[in-house]
């Protein structure tokens, strides 16, 4: 079977993970970096030696940075920071083909618009046809060949089904959803309520106190998302709950790790030890939207207010634990 062109927009640790995917079964797969210096490196190393030391580009991914090399791909997976979206998103405008399919792999909500990332496709790519993939999954955990399943969601039925069947492997599994709404809220919220496991856990609050933040940032998630419209089935799915236990429950996580430093004392300014955490650009975002939506998040609100320095870490817990006693919902 031949497989539809595809190409690829970010060259961080997921891009390079997901153009390895799409690198079985297809001849060549152009990877766009934004710094021409670092597709330079991606080329000649043949590895991204910063995020993904050890593992290799496989051979049919070409680094670029010459942004034209979406023109002919009827598929572009967008795998820069989120905050970046749009940027890029704007930039592809001229090289992008009509009905190309425009999948949004990052995960969280563009801040200074309160804009989902599939509000900026539509705003920024008239022509192109809005999908997400979103899921449990470490960037490392894909290119080792681990077996990994997420969700890849498209209004359009049919678009979910192609790609499904476009970008899936043996190892690299994608479950279909017309639910794309509920599948960015997932993925966005989730980071948020890892910085907040990841404080527990460098305080030291035990593994009950873990669960019952994993299972209270559940209710937190399930109230946000049915309240903008999400399905239920999507956020007990994959990119919801799926995502949320990985991500509160591992190191692995850049945000959970992000969270584990705050709580053993860093500074917010030096936690993320230089990583992309993205819930500390989606708390904010996040609490907004909920306030507007007359949803009570007090998980996220208290870490939106750790990051903002309107209380420390200990106050934080302190406000949880104080809160009054009520049914459980
Ligand atoms: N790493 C993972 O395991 C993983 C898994 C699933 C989803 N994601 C999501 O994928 C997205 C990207 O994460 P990552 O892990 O690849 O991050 P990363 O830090 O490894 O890489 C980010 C890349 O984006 C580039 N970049 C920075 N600013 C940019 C800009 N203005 N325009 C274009 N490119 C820019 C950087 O040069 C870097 O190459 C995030 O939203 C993340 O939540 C990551
Ligand atoms: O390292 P994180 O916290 O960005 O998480 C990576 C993926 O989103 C996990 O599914």
């Amino acid at each position: 079977m031949t497989r539809e062109t595809l190409a690829v927009l970010g060259a961080g640790a997921w891009g390079v993970a997901l153009a390895n995917v799409a690198a079985q079964g297809r001849a060549r797969v152009p990877l766009w970096a934004h710094e021409p210096a670092h597709a330079a490196a991606l080329a000649k190393d043949r590895e991204n030696r910063k995020h993904l030391p050890g593992l290799p580009i496989a051979a049919a991914v070409a680094p670029t940075g010459d942004l034209s090399c979406i023109r002919r791909a009827r598929i572009v997976l967008a795998v820069v920071p989120a905050q970046a979206l749009r940027s890029v998103a704007r930039a592809a405008r001229a090289h992008l083909e009509e009905g190309a399919a425009f999948v949004i792999c990052a995960k969280g909500i563009e801040r200074d618009r309160r804009h989902f990332l599939s509000e900026i496709v539509a705003e920024e790519l008239p022509q192109a046809r809005p999908a997400a993939l979103s899921g449990p999954s470490f960037a490392a955990d894909v290119c080792k060949g681990l077996p990994t399943a997420v969700t890849v969601a498209a209004e359009e039925e049919a678009l979910a089904l192609t790609l499904s069947e476009e970008i899936s492997t043996r190892t690299f599994r994608l479950y279909r959803s017309t639910d794309l709404r509920g599948v960015e809220i997932g993925g966005a919220a989730k980071n948020v309520f890892a910085i907040a496991a990841g404080m527990a856990s460098g305080r030291g609050l035990g593994a009950s106190a873990q669960a019952a933040l994993i299972a209270r940032s559940f209710a937190e998630l399930t109230r946000l998302g049915r309240a903008l419209g999400a399905r239920n089935e999507t956020l007990m799915g994959l990119s919801g709950l799926g995502d949320l236990v990985l991500s509160c429950g591992s190191a692995q996580s850049r945000n959970f790790a992000f969270g584990q430093a705050l709580g053993q004392g860093a500074a917010v300014k030096d936690a993320s030890g230089g990583k992309l955490t993205e819930g500390a650009f989606t708390a904010r975002v996040l609490v907004e939207m909920a306030q507007a939506a007359g949803v009570e998040m007090p998980i996220a609100e208290a870490v939106d207010a750790i990051l903002s320095a309107r209380l420390s870490v200990d106050a934080a817990i302190d406000a949880l634990l104080m809160r009054p006693l009520k049914a459980e919902s």
